[in-house]
């Protein structure tokens, strides 16, 4: 193997694509992103550190670090998150563990990142290069169904849930692309093409403005 000799540059690979997604509670995240997961298992996908309690079938280190307050309190005081937010009112707090997120990206692997509004917004303002991703329920009544069908949280928890889901709705237009969720495969290809490139704009040259051409159920918010 020819090493490089001293002073000749040294091929760095082109940083990963970071995107950033984020939807009402229910809408199908978690779903999608484990179809993702299958699709490309090179994706880095970024664990968030979270306060809650794990949910049946959710796995520690794979669906999250399972931590209490006092530890998450010490990465935030150890400036270890990109970025963290107070979940449904503070009922949790979750974060997005800094370091591994960036090293994938340096080593040129595709990096999925799934956060609240608030830490969507922080990510997108840290890391300007990132996508945006909204996904959206087909209608309001599917999100509601899709909440209480889960079965996972309490009347309470439901309502609290739905009510952040109003903020988040209202605010799908800051992103780059609204994904629809009528069928998960569909969404989760859409997502693939965003993060290892075939939707690069380079290649049509009736794009003039740089930016990512829709891919097919990207919805035109209104
Ligand atoms: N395209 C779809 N059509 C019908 N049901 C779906 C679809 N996608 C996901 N679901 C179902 O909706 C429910 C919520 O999905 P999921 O738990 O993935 O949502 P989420 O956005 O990750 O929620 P949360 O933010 O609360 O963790 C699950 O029961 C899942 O099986
Ligand atoms: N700001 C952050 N939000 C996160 C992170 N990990 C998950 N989330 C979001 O929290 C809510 C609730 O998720 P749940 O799994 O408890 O139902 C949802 O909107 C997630 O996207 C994170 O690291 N930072």
């Amino acid at each position: 193997m020819s090493r490089p000799t001293p002073g000749e540059p040294q091929s760095t690979p082109p940083r990963g694509r970071l995107v950033v997604l984020v939807g009402p509670s229910a809408v199908g995240k978690s779903t999608v992103v484990s179809r993702v997961r299958q699709l490309l298992p090179e994706l880095f996908f970024s664990v968030s550190a979270t306060t809650r309690a794990p949910r049946p079938g959710e796995t520690a280190g794979r669906d999250y670090h399972f931590v209490d307050r006092a530890e998450f309190d010490r990465m935030i005081d150890d400036d270890e998150l990109l970025e963290w937010a107070e979940i449904h009112g503070g009922l949790q707090r979750s974060g997005t563990p800094r370091r591994p997120v960036i090293e994938a990206m340096e080593r040129g692997v595709p990096v999925l990142v799934e956060v609240d509004l608030v830490g969507a917004r922080n990510v997108l303002r840290r890391i300007p290069e990132a996508t945006g991703v909204f996904l959206a329920p087909p209608t309001w009544d599917d999100l509601v169904a899709r909440l209480t069908a889960r079965g996972t949280e309490s009347a309470d928890a439901v309502a609290r849930r739905l009510e952040t889901a109003r903020v988040e709705m209202a605010a799908q237009d800051e992103f780059d692309h609204v994904l629809v969720n009528h069928e998960v495969d569909q969404v989760a290809s859409e997502l693939v093409s965003l993060l290892v490139g075939s939707d690069d704009s380079t290649t049509d040259p009736s794009r003039v403005d740089g930016s990512s051409p829709a891919p097919s159920s990207t919805r035109q918010s209104t």
